[in-house]
């Protein structure tokens, strides 16, 4: 649905040029919900506008929704929906009127019962008397989602749906933003600097940081590979360590060992299969444990894995 290679967007024209987007490489599939995670300023909002015909690249090609974005860019936006950051809607305007000139505007032929449909779909039955002004926040990100849906496309593109909504709004834009896909087949691709969005609602991330893509893959296969799960034994005496660091690091699976105070703590690759033998190994380095703690990793860990950083730092 989407393949992008080398894709790179320098700003001129300030005192200083500013490269926000330095060669990103990157393929989604039909009915994937891919998230695009990342500190502020980190490129998220420029390599979408890109990829949804707004701003040209600089350098590289893509493919979107079949059709090339240097050549068929009129193509490539009767291909996708997209929903800016914020929206688009005037506070005005009656919701209705709203998506009755969406409709017009994308020659939808069967304009009253697609806007019925996905009013259904995404709740917002009568309330297309109300301007958009007068709606909750929930409300007005449903309205952008329709509005970006009205000519059916395959592939929408959501920059940063839920910031600023309220917890038990996000969760709901999260099940219609996954009804979508797993009714119509959707193919979604969002920005979020929210870890628990990424993590909840995305099939696969995208991890970028200044400019560059840093990291790849499902939200529990990145955990994973990317920073595996982290041991903590809490010896009884300061003195078993460096015997305990030593016989620990043997074992399989045990990537790193560290010791600070009296605790040993192991990156492993997995947590739960692990413990059993790591037990037996202390045993068997005659050092006795007072308490152990397994964690699993976030994409926070993940993060500072790759850049050294932790999102919230870098944002
Ligand atoms: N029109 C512009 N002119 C100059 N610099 C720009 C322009 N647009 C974006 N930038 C810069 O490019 C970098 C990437 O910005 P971008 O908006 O893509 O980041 P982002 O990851 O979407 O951030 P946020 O989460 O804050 O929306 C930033 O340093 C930003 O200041």
């Amino acid at each position: 649905m989407i393949e992008a290679r080398g894709l790179a967007r320098t700003f001129t024209g300030g005192h200083a040029a500013v490269e926000a987007v330095r060669g990103v490489d990157l393929s989604v599939a039909p009915g994937e919900i891919v998230g695009f995670l990342g500190p502020n300023g980190a490129g998220k909002t420029t390599t979408l506008r890109m990829l949804t015909t707004l701003l040209a690249p600089t350098a590289g090609t893509a493919s979107v929704a079949g059709c090339d974005l240097r050549t068929d860019p009129a193509g490539v936006r009767r291909g996708i929906g997209y929903v800016a950051q914020g929206g688009g809607t005037d506070p005005g305007v009656p919701a209705a009127e709203e998506l009755d000139l969406q409709a017009r505007l994308y020659g939808v032929p069967d304009r009253a019962a697609r806007i019925a449909a996905l009013c259904a779909r995404l709740d917002l039955e009568g309330l297309g008397p109300r301007p958009a002004g007068a709606l909750s926040g929930g409300q007005r990100r449903r309205l952008d989602i329709a509005l970006g849906l009205v000519h059916r496309p395959p592939l929408l593109f959501l920059d940063e749906p839920t910031a600023g909504l309220d917890p038990q709004s996000r969760g709901n834009l999260w099940d219609h933003i996954r009804g979508m896909r797993d009714r119509d087949g959707t193919t979604v691709f969002l920005t979020t600097h929210y870890l628990d969005e990424a993590d909840a609602l995305c099939d696969r991330l995208l991890i970028i940081d200044r400019g560059r893509i840093v990291a790849e893959g499902t939200p529990a296969g990145l955990k994973r590979r990317v920073a595996g799960d982290v041991v903590t034994l809490e010896l009884a005496d300061a003195a078993g360590c460096e015997p305990a660091r030593k016989a620990l690091s043997e074992q399989p699976g045990v990537r790193e060992a560290a010791v600070t105070g009296t605790s040993v703590r192991l990156t492993v690759e997995d947590g739960e299969k692990a413990l059993m033998p790591l037990i037996r190994a202390l045993d068997g380095a005659g050092v006795e444990l007072a308490s152990l703690n397994l964690a699993r990793p976030t994409l926070d860990d993940v993060f500072f894995t790759v850049t050294g950083r932790t999102l919230r730092d870098a944002a």
